[in-house]
């Protein structure tokens, strides 16, 4: 049984002084996280101040993003060695908005996830789907793609325990959220693909997530598709309480 997964990404919002209001906020009101598990993504600013908050709290505290090496010469950086030490234990790679407007591609992401592996870190590894993609007859191919390259040298047992997330961009930030079977169709298809690049066994145990104008509204319904095992939430994520209606879905 695959645990669900209810994520939050800030993106480049809130303040310090917010973010631990949202905390202090959503103290004692989470999940069991043998039920459903939850984690908000924030800026590297703010997570040494909010692990600091975050004791006996089951939420977990990710990163946006982190480099490919552990250390070096590489200005503005984040280090994912030095997110480890901080006491982070996952990071979101590949969002769609590092691949436009920071030109990742899926060698750079692949590097990343082999970081974040490095490092003892679970990589969210989101896929993209355009809209131009998605009118075109190599849709299928690109998101099958950006797993297979994500993937590349991940070992069955490292990829066991990542978490993927089908996030159209088409729907991010748009207030157009795809449709339930869209949504499903696009976790089917990327948990198809680890079944054909590992097994049937990992691809049951990995969980995907669907991001892309995920709200209190339209959460239910998304999350009762068969293949998608959580959300992963930007504006809904950014105020305590949509969060905990997201949070506790399973509740209602
Ligand atoms: O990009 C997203 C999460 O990573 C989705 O953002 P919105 O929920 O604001 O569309």
């Amino acid at each position: 049984m695959r645990i669900p997964f209810i994520a939050g990404n800030w993106k480049m919002n809130l303040s310090v002084d917010e973010a631990i209001n949202f905390l202090n906020t959503i103290n004692g009101k989470l999940p069991d996280p043998k039920v459903t598990e939850t984690c908000i993504a924030a800026s590297p600013l703010f997570l040494e101040s909010m692990l600091e908050h975050n004791t006996n709290s089951p939420l977990i505290i990710a990163a946006e993003n982190c480099f490919y090496e552990d250390e070096g010469a590489y200005t503005g950086e984040t280090s994912p060695k030095a997110l480890a030490e901080m006491g982070v234990t996952h990071v979101i790679i590949g969002h769609s908005e590092r691949r436009k407007y920071f030109n990742e591609t899926d060698d750079i992401i692949n590097k990343k996830v082999h970081a974040a592996f490095r490092n003892h870190l679970t990589p969210i590894i989101c896929c993209d789907e355009t809209m131009s993609r998605r009118q075109s007859a190599d849709r299928i191919s690109w998101v099958v793609s950006q797993v297979t390259n994500a993937l590349k040298s991940v070992t069955a047992q490292q990829a066991k325990n990542i978490i993927l997330a089908y996030e159209p961009s088409w729907a991010i930030g748009s207030g157009k959220t795809a449709s339930t079977d869209e949504a499903e169709e696009g976790c089917y298809l990327i948990r198809q693909t680890i079944a054909d690049l590992y097994s049937d066994d990992i691809a049951n145990q990995v969980r995907v997530l669907y991001g892309g104008s995920v709200n209190d509204d339209n959460a239910d319904d998304i999350l009762a598709q068969t293949d998608i095992d959580g959300v992963l939430a930007g504006g809904a994520s950014l105020k305590p309480d949509s969060f905990l209606k997201l949070a506790n879905f399973l509740q209602k």
